[in-house]
């Protein structure tokens, strides 16, 4: 869907990105990560030419961008500014409705849109007459996320979108941001330099260093066959937390115990151990139940979590 073919771009004597290549798959998300100044917001905007490359190419569904006007595709690309970047004098409604204006939908549309959109992404009816610096955080983040899907655009480009939270804000809406069902069908290239949130987030991870591709590979691939040392210490430190976002329950499904009552249902589906445990945390229960395809119930605590998960882990590395 989206192509870099050894893409570089220099600032004065500064080779921000050099030659970087990597292909992001239809509705895939990709997330570049790596540390400040590494050339993750240059590459994106690359990609939505926002900035243009010095050398190499850049195709989106199999076109050359180089030849395409950048407004057009700049309409047809959803786009998360890093610091989300509304319009401080335009009201919120006014700044999810900038692109359908431009594009010259009839009004009706875009009313009807801009509500849907408002009600899916949890934003009060009663913000859409108010200016950006009226919002939380939290709020603002969401109309930025509005924003960029409004025009239902197959590519979304997203900057540390939720860079300006606060840990518990920044949770909460990156869950919402995996179960949003406008999301499940887009390409999606996402920044960020957090560790955690590239785990939780991405189907692949492209880790970069000084402008160039270090690793490209799923979570899984990072953590347990990293390149390099580099790619060894990017992530040392989290490795524990790490693996209990990338294993899933189906994968200790095997260890948990079995759970009798029939006519208990399932409160959880198939998430991450981490997940599972959150989602112990958040509600105070001592157990929740799962329940998999053949209606096969199991029980799921703290500790039961934290055995499977040992077994498991013990199986993958003694066979
Ligand atoms: N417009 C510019 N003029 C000069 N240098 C720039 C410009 N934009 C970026 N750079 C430099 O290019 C390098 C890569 O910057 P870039 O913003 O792409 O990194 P980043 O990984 O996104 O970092 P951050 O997470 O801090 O935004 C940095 O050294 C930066 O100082």
């Amino acid at each position: 869907m989206i192509e870099l073919k050894a893409v570089s771009k220099k600032f004065n004597h500064t080779h921000a990105v050099n030659e970087v290549s990597f292909k992001v798959n239809e509705a895939e998300t990709l997330v570049l990560l790596g540390t400040s100044g590494c050339g993750k917001t240059t590459t994106l905007k690359m990609i939505n030419r926002l900035i243009t490359p010095d050398a190499g190419e850049i195709y989106i569904g199999g076109e050359a961008i180089a030849r395409q006007d950048g407004d057009a595709l700049r309409k047809k690309i959803g786009y998360v500014m890093q610091h989300i970047g509304l319009f401080p004098h335009y009201t919120i409604a006014e700044n999810i409705a900038v692109v359908p204006k431009l594009l010259k939908w009839p009004k009706a549309k875009i009313e009807e849109r801009v509500h849907g959109l408002m009600e899916k992404l949890h934003l009060p009816a009663n913000t859409l007459n108010m200016l950006p610096n009226q919002l939380s955080g939290g709020q603002q983040q969401r109309v930025g996320l509005a924003r960029a899907l409004v025009a239902d655009p197959a590519v979304l480009l997203m900057d540390e979108p939720f860079g300006a939270l606060d840990n518990v804000t920044r949770t909460s809406i990156q869950q919402e941001f995996k179960a949003l069902d406008e999301l499940k069908r887009k390409t999606i290239v996402m920044v960020t330099h957090d560790v955690q949130e590239a785990f939780e987030l991405a189907d692949r991870i492209c880790l970069m260093d000084k402008g160039k591709v270090v690793q490209l590979g799923t979570p899984k691939e990072l953590l347990y066959q990293p390149v390099n040392d580099f790619a060894r210490k990017f992530l040392a430190g989290q490795q524990l937390t790490l693996e209990f976002k990338i294993t899933k329950l189906s994968d200790i499904w095997s260890f948990l115990p079995n759970a009798a009552a029939a006519e208990e249902k399932s409160e959880v589906a198939d998430v991450s151990v981490w997940e599972a445990m959150e989602l112990l945390r958040s509600t105070g229960k001592n157990r929740l139940l799962a329940v998999d395809e053949h209606g096969k119930i199991k029980a799921l605590s703290f500790d039961q979590l934290t055995k499977g998960f040992n077994q498991y882990q013990n199986l993958q590395a003694h066979g």
